[in-house]
């Protein structure tokens, strides 16, 4: 309608940007394996895609775990949560190396924010244990194991969706 102000996205309504480099990343997925190793061991390792398997390649490989399997869900579209589509389940060869309830597995995501693909892939597996890497307090609580929490309107940029650029001097204005 004219004159009404234009949706705001994810991003945007977050207003924090938390900008996390490669470096950043790899050491805190290898924090990140450090506490899951006092818990494991595991099976095999579920990546919540795609942004699971980036850690879950460095977990798996620092844990010494060579069976990864993926669960492929869709939500956001670019920065707009719309509803979530599993567009491939978990194989059932995994989901027997789990006992049917995910016992003794571990399923890894970059991040959870409102907490919806989490609460999907725990309720495909109940007994699992779920660990990502960044934590916000409304997913925090679906969490296993988590190395960092950030406030919930704080927006995370990952290595692999950034790109180096310009930035303009602070008394330019630049945030
Ligand atoms: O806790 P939630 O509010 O559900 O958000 C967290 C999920 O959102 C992002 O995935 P996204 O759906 O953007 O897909 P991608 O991993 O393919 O980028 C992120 O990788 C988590 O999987
Ligand atoms: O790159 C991302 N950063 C975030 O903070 C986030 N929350 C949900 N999905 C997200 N994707
Ligand atoms: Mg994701």
């Amino acid at each position: 309608m004219a004159g009404e102000a234009p949706e705001l996205s994810a991003q945007e309504r977050a207003g924090k940007a938390f900008p996390v480099s490669w470096d950043q990343f790899h050491r805190d997925c290898r924090a990140l394996t450090w506490r899951l190793n006092e818990v494991g061991p595991f099976h095999a390792v579920i990546a919540i895609t795609r942004g699971g398997l980036v850690p879950a390649a460095i977990v798996a490989r620092e844990l010494g775990v060579r069976i990864i399997d993926t669960v492929c869900i869709a939500s956001y579209d670019h920065n707009k949560q719309g509803e979530l589509q599993v567009l491939k389940g978990i194989s059932e060869a995994t989901m027997a190396l789990g006992g049917g309830t995910g016992k003794g597995l571990l399923i890894v995501d970059d991040l959870v924010d409102t907490g919806k693909t989490g609460r999907m892939v725990r309720e495909m597996l109940p007994d699992a244990h779920f660990a990502t890497v960044y934590a916000k307090p409304m997913g925090r609580p679906l969490v296993d194991t988590f190395i960092t929490e950030v406030s919930q309107d704080t927006w995370i940029f990952f290595p692999w969706d950034t790109a180096l650029s310009y930035h303009p001097p602070l008394r330019d204005g630049a945030a």
